[in-house]
């Protein structure tokens, strides 16, 4: 599947370019109209007092001159001139003083409101898309542009100033001598395009090693996470990883540097047409001088102007090397932004459903080309408990990601109450459901209350109800027992309110408790659980299904390759390669002697066994025959 970004070329026209600026800047003039106006006055007296200056400075020298030739009258005016000087020079640091003040508080403003809503966006995004290389290749370019937002208008401020100046210092020049203003013009055109050219290749050479970089910045993220350096150490991978990281890091940087080589050729010849152009300026104005027909102050204009031009030419080029970058990732924003999110649809799920039906279910990931699901079909009945089991791979996750609503299937549907989950408004399916999913999420910023509040945060928060739903999790036990209780922090790095102390880590075992307490306390009609209590131990364990199966207000459906978890469900589903091979009871898929025995003999029990035995044993009875893999157990 192609995205948006895959499609649009890297290279922005001129026409998108003014698109990019005014979208910019009217984004920027709704956050903060005065700041704007503040930034376009300050820009063009950014530009026009230095030239300014430069003019009094040429008079005050050509008047000391006078003064120095004992012409009456000329040292007053020098006087008058610095004086005038200094006054602009306060001028401009008072206004830059009120204008750095309004600047920084728009950065904030303009910055936070996208860098919000681009948060928001990704957060809502349908859900395949998380899986889609594409996808995120654009939100790591659009995240680039929304973390560079607050400087963009700063550097487009100071473009103008350049542009502002570039032109001022010719117009000055002009008025000395215009073709001096030629000689500078055609001096700094070259070197302007060709900056303007590597900026662009330097962008094209980013955007095409994108792979290399995320790749590095997975093993250095990888590398700093606590929990990984022990295995790292052990393992000896830290110089392994650390040898990778410097390997795409140095093979970045020499790409870089080869393609940069090719235009230093480019450069000189650039920088040697503006020195050029500088010495012919000043040699013209000394002998002008010299000849008598410029005052002697002339000097200091044609140096100080001609210098100017080519700085801010040569700033110019810079400033548009940045922005150019910046300007191209709006683009990359907008395309972001632009992607669909799951449409918000009108029909409500009132209450939990009294079916949830799994018709016929097909589905594919994206990007792949093999179906993990192949017509799988099971009905679950309001209050039955449900179990789904099956071998590493045979898609058991993928099916309840589907019955959640977080996939949509390729073919086939999930029908609550006859309703296409597909035409329902997801959240209000999401309201009835509380899940646990195998990759479970750990707070560690918050205390171990909060984790389990976190479960509803729709009903304000209740410690009596966190405390109940802990005990239901055999959380509650080494709660108790942590230097704060329930109240304590669950990360060493995070320090206990009003004291010094250290929070507490826990292990995996008492994480997977607390996510339990945290799925119970939701107190949901409809409760899913992947592969719930893998990191449980089995005394905690069978205590947890005991309470959770002997609540028959909920309907459960449990993934397990646990026989503790499985054997008292209303029904088991044995899912391989995709479809549903077995179905039935315990007893029943015991009995069968099929995949299910195969899988779960290790943890049969002498009963299970004794009983296949006397299946075995007798041969009027005949064996029972497997259920339709699609059919419908209920
Ligand atoms: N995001 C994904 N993108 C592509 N393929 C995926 C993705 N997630 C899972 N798969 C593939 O789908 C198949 C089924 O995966 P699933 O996680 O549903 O299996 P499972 O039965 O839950 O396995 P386990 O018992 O190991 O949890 C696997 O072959 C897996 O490689």
């Amino acid at each position: 599947m192609t995205t948006e970004s895959a499609a649009r070329p890297r290279r922005l026209e001129p026409a998108q370019y003014a698109r990019a600026l005014s979208e910019i800047v009217r984004l920027s003039a709704r956050t903060s109209p005065l700041a704007v106006t503040m930034k376009i006055v300050g820009s063009i007296v950014a530009a026009a007092l230095p030239l300014v200056t430069t003019f009094f400075a040429a008079l005050t020298t050509t008047a000391l001159a006078d003064a120095y030739a004992g012409t009456d009258g000329a040292g007053n005016r020098a006087i008058v001139y610095v004086i005038i000087t200094a006054v602009l020079g306060l001028f401009m640091v008072a206004f830059n003083s009120i204008d750095r003040y309004i600047q920084r508080s728009m950065q904030y403003k303009v910055g936070a409101k996208v860098s919000d809503m681009m948060f928001e966006r990704f957060l809502s995004l349908e859900f395949w898309r998380y899986d889609d290389k594409d996808t995120v290749d654009l939100f790591d370019r659009a995240k680039r542009f929304s973390e560079a937002y607050p400087r963009v208008l700063d550097r487009l401020a100071t473009i103008f100033t350049q542009v502002v100046s570039v032109i001022l210092s010719v117009v000055t020049l002009f008025f000395v001598s215009w073709w001096i203003a030629l000689i500078v013009l055609v001096a700094i055109l070259p070197s302007v395009y060709l900056q303007f050219k590597l900026s662009r290749a330097q962008i094209a050479h980013w955007n095409s090693h994108i792979e290399v970089r995320r790749r590095r910045g997975m093993i250095e993220r990888g590398m700093l996470q606590p929990q990984y350096i022990s295995e790292l150490r052990v393992y000896g991978m830290v110089r392994h990883l650390l040898g990778l990281r410097r390997e795409l890091r140095d093979e970045d940087e020499k790409r870089r540097m080869e393609f940069e080589k090719t235009y230093i050729p480019k450069q000189l010849l650039g920088d040697g047409l503006q020195a050029a152009a500088e010495v012919t300026a000043l040699v013209w104005v000394v002998r002008q001088i010299v000849l008598h027909t410029q005052p002697v102050g002339q000097f200091v204009l044609v140096q100080q102007v001609v210098s100017r031009a080519l700085s801010s030419a040569n700033g110019l080029v810079d400033s548009l090397s940045s922005i150019d970058e910046d300007l191209a990732n709006l683009f990359d924003y907008e395309a972001f932004m632009a992607l669909p999110v799951r449409g918000e649809r009108e029909r409500q799920l009132a209450a939990a459903p009294e079916t949830i039906a799994v018709e016929d279910v097909t589905f594919r990931y994206t990007g792949s080309d093999v179906d993990v699901l192949k017509g799988v079909s099971l009905t679950i009945h309001r209050g039955r408990h449900v179990a789904i089991v099956g071998e590493n791979g045979a898609g058991k996750s993928t099916l309840v990601k589907i019955i959640v609503g977080l996939y949509a299937p390729t073919t086939g549907a999930v029908r609550l109450d006859g309703v296409d989950l597909q035409d329902l408004d997801v959240n209000s399916w999401h309201e009835q459901l509380a899940v646990l999913q195998q990759d479970y999420l750990k707070y560690d910023f918050a205390t171990a209350l909060e984790n389990i509040q976190y479960g509803d945060i729709n009903d304000p928060p209740s410690r009596e109800r966190a405390l109940a739903a802990a005990h239901d999790a055999e959380a509650k036990e080494f709660l108790e027992k942590l230097p704060r209780g329930i109240d304590s922090y669950l990360s060493n790095w995070m320090e206990e309110k009003g004291s010094r102390k250290r929070g507490t880590q826990l292990s995996g075992g008492q994480w997977q408790r607390l996510a339990l307490a945290r799925n119970f306390y939701r107190a949901a009609p409809v409760v899913i659980m992947d592969e719930p209590t893998s990191a449980i131990d089995a005394l905690a364990e069978a205590h947890i299904f005991r309470r959770l199966f002997a609540d028959r207000s909920r309907t459960i459906i449990a993934i397990s390759h646990r026989l503790a978890t499985i054997e008292k469900a209303d029904v088991i589903y044995m899912l391989a390669d995709g479809v549903v091979a077995e179905q039935g009871t315990h007893g029943e898929l015991v009995a069968l002697r099929g995949r299910y025995y195969t899988m779960f003999e290790a943890q049969l029990s002498d009963r299970d066994r004794e009983q296949d035995t006397d299946v075995d044993d007798s041969p009027e009875r005949p064996a029972p025959e497997p259920t339709v893999a699609a059919g419908d157990a209920e």
